[in-house]
């Protein structure tokens, strides 16, 4: 039975990748009936219905997403821009912290440093162990280290309307971009006519076009339990442990060493700042609303 992954859906049609074959797939009705979507970078199991071919297993996902519908994510690319449009270190945090708690590896990527300085935002990640890229389209600089993330890996990249992701695109995979319908419509005309994700080959490893994909879904969907908010801050592994009571919330308790480490200048005020703005807006919503 041959095996590969989705590399788009499309009307209820899956289109699979197997090895060099794609095949035109339907999902066999039982994941209808168990409310399982197939969606692109599912690992598939394909087997032939009534003279057609159908997705018949779909392999344990590391993680899945639906909006963007995305599944086994393996690098998540946040493109944020020095100015126009102004970057916002929560919205950015919110992103990092969801890839994290999602088993995805966040990478930040910063554009347009040839309009204002990069430096407010290096310092702002100085400090957070996450992996920071700045991208200079008049050398070429940055683009050869993304190109080594991508490889091996399941990747897509998102950030605000504007920042540079097209262009980015553009820079890393100029073939591409003339390839696929949806990335040339997202350079000129009719942008965002199309949303379904598509996954191309590159660089040794897979980039998902997700056209019209500003940020993902950091709306309740996403939310983080409170419990599990300071692991998606991987800066403060190294201090939750330290901290005096069991269960520290790390906000105002005596004896926190995240508070202490902060003060000290080991991890960065505005990273704090957007962990307490997430811890308080999930405090208190209880754990089954967030099912
Ligand atoms: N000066 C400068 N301009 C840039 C840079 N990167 C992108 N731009 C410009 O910024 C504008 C927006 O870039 P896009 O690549 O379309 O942004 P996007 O993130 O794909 O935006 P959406 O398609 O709306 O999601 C375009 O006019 C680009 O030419 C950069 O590094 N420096
Ligand atoms: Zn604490």
């Amino acid at each position: 039975m041959p095996e590969g992954y989705i590399k788009k859906g499309i009307g209820g049609f899956y289109y699979v990748q197997c090895g060099d074959e794609l095949l035109e797939c339907k999902a066999k009705g039982i994941f209808r009936k168990r409310g399982i979507t197939p969606v692109a970078g599912d690992r598939v199991t394909v087997e032939v219905e009534n003279g057609g071919n159908v997705i018949a297993e779909i392999a344990p996902r590391r993680n899945v997403f639906v909006r963007p519908p995305i599944a086994n994510l393996d690098v998540l690319f946040i493109v944020a821009s020095t100015t126009q449009p102004v970057p916002s270190t929560l919205v950015l945090d919110k992103l990092t912290a969801i890839a994290v708690d999602k088993d995805v590896q966040p990478v930040l990527v910063f554009t347009k440093g040839d309009l204002a300085s990069t430096e407010k935002l290096t310092q702002a990640y100085a400090l957070s162990t996450l992996p920071v890229v700045i991208v200079d389209h008049a050398t070429g600089g940055g683009l050869e280290e993304i190109k080594n993330m991508i490889q091996g890996k399941l990747c897509a990249f998102c950030g605000n309307s504007g920042v540079g992701k097209s262009t980015l695109l553009n820079a890393l995979l100029p073939d591409l971009a003339q390839q696929t319908g949806s990335i040339s419509q997202k350079l000129g005309r009719g942008r965002h006519t199309t949303r379904e994700v598509e996954i191309f080959e590159a660089f040794g490893g897979y980039v998902a076009d997700t056209p019209g994909f500003a940020s993902l879904d950091t709306g309740k969907a996403c939310y983080i339990p409170k419990e599990n908010l300071q692991y998606a801050f991987p800066e403060f592994a190294s201090y939750v442990h330290e901290c005096k009571f069991t269960g520290c919330a790390h906000r105002a308790e005596k004896g926190c060493a995240v508070l202490e480490a902060l003060k000290e200048g080991k991890i960065s005020r505005s990273r704090y700042d957007s962990y307490a703005a997430m811890y308080d807006e999930v405090k208190d919503i209880k754990d089954w609303e967030l099912r």
